[in-house]
């Protein structure tokens, strides 16, 4: 996308190609150019570009890219970049329909804290909570400190406040299938077209969808990516002994903890552990935690 926000193909240069097959044997990354990526392109005469250079990346989101048959063995996970230089994540869920799943969100709040990108909660579909059982979660993220945006794409609510906040920012919208990511993109900016999933007998194994990630410059100044279909989401390169700092709400009391390798699950003298059994950790938050944790534990075992 060039400055006005007008798409041109590109392709990578050679060099930049031959650069990363050097690395090939140390290979961690999928991808060499992501979306979000600020590049260097010469443009072509037939209208295509030619990418010179990926300049800096001021961070990215990434995930243990899905098994793949025969492109890994002995359960080695690659990292697969979803997109670059994010301002925000937009973790997108429903009330119902699929059901509001907090273990999920937790996930996603770990991929965004541990990537260096502020993420949001959106909860939508909030037509179908008519008695506001959503407030025990609402409440929960608010207390710890993230904005939680309640929404429906049916009666509007929740959709300027959530337009507001996007502007002059790149955007991320996450979230697993049905949730209505594209339905609420629609209603945050209807000139733009963004796809309502509809079940697709495109391919006869099941649902087609496409797994990249697309910008699209929806104000001045404002660009969101959707990415469509994605739905596995495996926090990349996460060790044990950190996952705790992505639960922002414990750090003030990891400085409590006796080792400072704990992984505040068995060990004594845990600051975590002590502020969970003083009720100043919220359940819901604290067994996250450890369901992740144990997701860490497998990936030792490349
Ligand atoms: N009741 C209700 N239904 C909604 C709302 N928003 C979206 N839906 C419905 O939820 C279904 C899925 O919406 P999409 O916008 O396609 O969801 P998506 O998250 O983009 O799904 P993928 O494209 O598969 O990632 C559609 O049938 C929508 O009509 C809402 O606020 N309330
Ligand atoms: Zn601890």
């Amino acid at each position: 996308m060039d400055k006005n926000g007008d798409e041109i193909r590109c392709y990578l240069r050679g060099k930049i190609l031959n650069e990363y097959k050097l690395k090939k044997d140390k290979l961690i990354t999928l991808d060499i150019a992501a979306v979000g990526d600020i590049v260097e392109f010469n443009l072509n005469e037939d209208g295509t570009g030619v990418i010179e250079e990926i300049l800096e990346r001021k961070n990215h989101i990434s995930r243990k890219a899905p098994r793949m048959k025969g492109a890994s063995y002995r359960g080695e996970r690659l990292e697969q970049i979803i997109a670059a230089n994010v301002d925000k994540m937009i973790i997108v869920n429903s009330w119902e329909l699929p059901k509001f799943n907090n273990r999920l969100v937790d996930r996603m709040l770990v991929v965004a804290e541990s990537s260096g990108v502020a993420p949001s909660i959106v909860i939508n579909k909030i037509d179908l909570d008519e008695s506001n059982v959503r407030n025990k979660f609402v409440n929960l993220y608010r207390s710890i400190g993230y904005k939680v945006f309640e929404t429906s794409t049916i009666n509007n609510s929740g959709i300027m406040e959530l337009k507001e906040f996007i502007r002059n920012s790149v955007a991320l919208f996450w979230g697993h299938s049905g949730v209505g990511k594209s339905s609420l993109l629609n209603k945050l900016y209807p000139d733009l077209n963004f796809k309502v999933g509809e079940v697709s007998d495109y391919n006869k194994r099941g649902r087609h969808t496409t797994v990249t990630a697309v910008m699209k410059k929806v104000e001045e100044n404002t660009f969101v990516i959707d990415t469509p279909g994605i739905r596995e989401i495996d926090p990349y390169g996460i060790k044990k002994e950190d996952l705790g700092h992505f639960f922002i709400e414990f750090g003030e009391f990891i400085q409590n903890c006796r080792f400072n390798t704990c992984t505040h699950y068995h060990e004594p003298g845990c600051g975590v552990i002590e502020a969970y059994r003083d009720g100043k950790i919220s359940r819901e938050r604290y067994e996250s935690y450890l369901a992740l944790l144990e997701t860490i534990e497998e990936d030792l075992f490349f």
